[in-house]
């Protein structure tokens, strides 16, 4: 079984993660975690935070000589903001007289946090609800996508759309359509997007509603590639390979929407243009001529790469920003609170799409293959890739 935990407060001193499940003698590189950790930082549309935060992971258990023990793996990642924190983060009490946080902002978690937790004070809501909780994911991520590697699967994420500009055409979603050199594209795109004028288009978006205080969403895809058939199950409803990554996308603070492969636009033509026709050639490999099913059928990988778009709704702190209630006189404002916020985090929200979908499809892999070491699971996987 794998699952994992994280800890950590956005401007507390760190962010801790557990990992437990992954086999013994995996090689891990922290280098490739930072890499990941990195990227997640990126994109263009960020705020001010992130000129002071430098994520690295450090291993703190689980990890001898570059390779993994099998027992919990535990990384740390330090909030370099905490300095400037330290005594309104402080776990003791303190003698300074802190300011309450008492508006809340419309559309992140203050509201129904500060209510169900009974909190008069927002920043004990602000601390968690805040996606800095998403570098925890990504160094999971990261070691997830080291141990994919070990069978050829890759995760990929690139930006369709930032609020209307998007691409005009429906793309293919089959193995072809994802090139090393469309990837390659993506990755020296401040937008990561691969098409060059569509990322001037979306630049220049953004920061219109940065002159106008406003803010916006949009929507990442993320690919995975290489995948075995066989992962997931139709056999209970929470076992779907989709509903896995249905519920992992929709984890993501600011996510509102999931679909799998060409997902709402199957529902506007007739099945005769929706399902994939398999094939079976003469190496006695299995392929589909199209892939509107994203790679997933009945629950179950069907060896076409995995593909699912996510759409994001516009970040929730405006400089601009818009009417409010204050909790502690129960007064409407005409104002919330504005600190520095990010504009746009579609590419930065695409980093934490490979992460969720990297944990799904290692959690499906060892529940398939099992291993309690990595040579184990590759002997598994290899006896049941050769036999279809
Ligand atoms: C990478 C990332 C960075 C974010 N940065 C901000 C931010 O700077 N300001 C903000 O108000 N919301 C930001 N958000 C969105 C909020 O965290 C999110 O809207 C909030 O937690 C409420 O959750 P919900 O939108 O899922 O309802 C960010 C989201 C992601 C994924
Ligand atoms: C810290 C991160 O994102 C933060 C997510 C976030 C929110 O409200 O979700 C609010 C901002 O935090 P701050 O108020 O400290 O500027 C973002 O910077 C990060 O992505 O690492």
């Amino acid at each position: 079984m794998f699952r994992f935990l994280t800890a950590g407060e956005s401007h507390g001193p760190c962010l801790t993660m557990i990992v437990e499940g992954l086999p013994a003698g995996l090689t891990v590189e922290k280098a490739i975690v930072d890499a990941d950790l990195h990227r997640r930082q990126g994109g263009y549309g960020r705020g001010g935070r992130m000129k002071i935060e430098k994520d690295a992971i450090r291993f703190l258990a689980g990890v001898r000589h570059g390779k993994t023990l099998g027992s919990p793996v535990t990384m740390q990642i330090e909030n370099l903001d905490w300095v400037n924190w330290n005594e309104r983060m402080s776990a003791a009490p303190v003698e300074a007289e802190i300011d309450p946080v008492t508006r809340v902002r419309p559309g992140h978690a203050d509201f129904t946090g500060s209510v169900k937790y009974s909190h008069d004070d927002v920043r004990n809501v602000i601390e968690r609800s805040s996606s800095r909780e998403t570098a925890s994911r990504v160094a999971v991520g990261g070691l997830c996508r080291q141990y994919l590697a070990q069978f050829g699967i890759e995760i990929h994420s690139h930006v369709l759309s930032v609020a209307n500009v998007t691409y005009e055409t429906e793309r293919a979603l089959t193995a072809d359509a994802y090139s090393v050199e469309m990837w390659s594209a993506v990755e020296q795109s401040p937008m990561r997007c691969a098409d060059a004028t569509l990322t001037e288009k979306m630049i220049a978006r953004i920061l219109e509603a940065k002159r106008e205080g406003d803010t916006c969403g949009g929507v990442f895809e993320v690919v995975a590639t290489g995948l075995p058939i066989g992962l997931g199950t139709f056999s209970q409803w929470d076992r779907r390979l989709s509903a896995r990554l249905g519920m992992a996308m929709m984890s993501i603070p600011s996510v509102k929407g999931m679909e799998i492969g060409s997902g709402f636009a199957a529902t506007r033509t007739t099945g005769s243009h929706v399902h994939d026709v398999l094939r079976h050639n003469e190496q006695g490999k299995w392929s589909h001529l199209t892939n509107n099913a994203g790679g997933i059928e009945g629950g179950i990988s069907n060896g076409e790469p995995i593909v699912v778009r996510v759409g994001v709704k516009p970040i929730p702190t405006l400089a601009r920003s818009l009417p409010s209630v204050d909790l502690a006189t129960g007064e409407n404002t005409d104002e919330s609170r504005y600190e520095r916020s990010d504009v746009c985090v579609v590419p930065a929200a695409g980093v934490v799409g490979e992460a969720m979908m990297a944990i799904v499809l290692t959690e499906a892999l060892i529940e398939k293959f099992g291993g309690d070491s990595i040579e184990e699971t590759l002997r598994n996987y290899h006896s049941f890739v050769q036999q279809y």
